[in-house]
């Protein structure tokens, strides 16, 4: 496991984006599942800043989870991706491959574990990712893995139907099989309110199996957490 911290939240987006790139310099093409969330939002604003100019006709885009809501809803992680990166970019649209959260929850879930079979290369007899970025929530959830259904982590389908424990939201999540078997997996965790999820899982305490972001362990070993110095505050 490899351990970025930076100072700020800013500094983990820029201290991502040099790694981000950097792996894309030894691909022709680079398959990336992206997460919603805080940090992601920051790391979208500077590349669509700053990265003009990468080839983005390399990049493939497409979705760790998904909230079952329109894309036009304030709620999607796609809406969040096009408005802070998509739209500023200039990418290919058979590029960008996201999950249809308007679609019946169950339907979508088999329709992409579907694209992700035919679009993605396989190894060891599941799709493989380049690069899976993940968020962790204040509970410790991954990708749409909540704690309460942490079983859907062991899911035989590649995606999953998964609900919010509190406002009882539908999502389309990627489960643990697809996740564990990515060349590359980055976690970008930012934030106080992930500090305790954080030393639980980094110092292996008490329960800390029950947080389904600590079951990452990617079979390529090539894990690497990206944390700010609130978020990292209890690591030892
Ligand atoms: O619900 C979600 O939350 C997680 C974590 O987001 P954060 O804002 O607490 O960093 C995110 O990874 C996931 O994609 C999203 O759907």
């Amino acid at each position: 496991m490899n351990l970025h911290t930076s100072d700020t939240k800013k500094g983990v987006a820029e201290n991502f984006i040099t790694f981000l790139i950097d792996l894309s310099k030894t691909k022709d093409t680079i398959t990336i599942a992206l997460s919603g969330g805080s940090t992601p939002k920051i790391v979208f604003d500077e590349l669509a800043e700053k990265y003009q100019d990468l080839d983005w006709s390399k990049f493939h885009f497409y979705w760790g989870d998904e909230r079952c809501v329109p894309p036009t809803d304030g709620d999607s992680n796609y809406k969040m991706t096009v408005d802070h990166l998509l739209s500023k970019i200039n990418i290919p649209l058979e590029n960008i491959h996201r999950i249809k959260g308007e679609n019946a929850p169950k339907e979508e879930a088999e329709r992409y574990s579907n694209v992700l079979e035919t679009q993605l290369a396989i190894e060891n007899g599941v799709p493989q990712f380049d690069l899976i970025i993940l968020g962790m929530g204040d509970d410790g959830h991954t990708a749409s893995i909540f704690p309460h259904e942490i079983e859907l982590w062991n899911a035989t389908h590649w995606c999953e139907v998964a609900t919010h424990p509190d406002s009882g939201q539908k999502r389309v999540s990627i489960t643990g099989a697809i996740i564990n078997n990515a060349k590359t997996v980055a976690f970008l965790v930012t934030g106080d309110s992930k500090k305790e999820k954080v030393k639980t899982i980094f110092n292996h305490e008490d329960s800390y199996l029950q947080y389904p972001a600590s079951l990452v362990a990617p079979t390529s070993k090539d894990l690497h957490w990206f944390l700010d110095a609130s978020a990292a505050a209890g690591v030892e």
